[in-house]
């Protein structure tokens, strides 16, 4: 059974991109691969349960069909669970996302044939991965992610994006969100503590990144390396609204470093809390909303064992 793919669909991802043509991708898929079990989520976190009852049953190569989220769920079953090592566990994605960040940041191609022969050709790489300690509704949580955390603006639209009505979706959705909530979000003085030194300010974004990419492409960790061992961190501090617009064209060409109001250094680890009296600062993690700070962020070098192009 280790050698048998164990497959996860999120048949919702994309707009329905996995869902709507199923049969087929699933004729396809066999085409390439060796598949004893088919899974389809049925809901939220549904694909970080079914991750750690494949691993439970011997399965040691999953195949996760959907988007970033979806890639985030599987990723965090096979980190959490304790039958055996992550990096015994091949992970490998079929983008089926609308952003598909994680993908672009591990040059895995978008055409289902393309990325399906890369797959079957089995190369493997390790990657880092990131675990967040935060607070969700009032209690402790934790989550491991393996693309970019954002907090402050980043995580009020992803929390804002959750609440999109069914059949929502896609860039033009995202791109008309991303300006409604430039106006809506009012910054938040926060403080950030990384390699003995302390930022405070009424940050417009703090991200941590291990791949380069989110939001579909922008590059708010350009200096980002997927096993360096640290995370790329990138604070932007107090902003105007004309002035994030006016440098959007930083997001997407790497060079938000540059601007005067922009930190960017590595840490492996580092912790963000609200200055005192003022609110906690949202937060999410690969595009999926978590809660809010405090957070602690720990980089754990090579945790993932990665499909990926030689
Ligand atoms: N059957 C389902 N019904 C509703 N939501 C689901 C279902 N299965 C999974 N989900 C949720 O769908 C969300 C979106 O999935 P995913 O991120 O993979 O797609 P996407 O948003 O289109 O892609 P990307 O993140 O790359 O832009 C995830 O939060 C996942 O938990």
């Amino acid at each position: 059974m280790h050698q048998q793919w164990y497959v996860i669909a999120n048949p919702v991802s994309g707009q329905g991109k996995a869902g709507n043509n199923w049969t087929d991708l699933q004729q396809k898929i066999a085409s390439y691969l060796p598949v004893s079990d088919w899974a389809v989520t049925t809901e939220n976190g549904h694909a970080t349960e079914l991750t750690k009852q494949a691993i439970a049953q011997g399965y040691r190569r999953i195949l996760t069909v959907g988007g970033d989220g979806t890639n985030h769920e599987v990723a965090n079953g096979i980190l959490s669970q304790s039958v055996a090592r992550s990096i015994d566990i091949h992970h490998a994605l079929l983008p089926a996302g609308t952003g598909n960040d994680w993908a672009r940041t591990h040059s895995i191609p978008t055409k289902p044939d393309d990325a399906l022969s890369m797959i079957a050709k089995g190369h493997t790489a390790l990657q880092d991965v990131g675990l967040i300690n935060y607070q969700s509704h009032d209690k402790p949580a934790s989550r491991y992610f393996v693309n970019v955390a954002g907090l402050a603006y980043d995580g009020y639209l992803v929390q804002r994006s959750m609440q999109r009505k069914p059949g929502e979706g896609g860039k033009l959705f995202y791109l008309s969100l991303v300006t409604k909530c430039l106006f809506e979000y009012y910054l938040q003085e926060a403080v950030v503590e990384a390699n003995g030194q302390s930022y405070q300010d009424f940050f417009y974004t703090i991200n941590f990144g291990i791949g380069k990419y989110s939001g579909g492409g922008m590059q708010l960790v350009p200096h980002a390396e997927p096993d360096k061992g640290a995370f790329a961190v990138t604070l932007a501090g107090q902003i105007s609204r004309l002035g994030v617009l006016m440098n959007t064209y930083r997001f997407y060409n790497g060079t938000i470093g540059s601007h005067p109001k922009v930190t960017t250094f590595f840490a492996e680890e580092a912790d963000v809390k609200a200055t005192p009296g003022a609110p906690p600062t949202l937060l999410e993690a690969d595009g999926e909303f978590l809660g809010e700070t405090p957070a602690h962020f720990q980089i754990v070098p090579k945790a993932l064992r990665i499909v990926v192009p030689e």
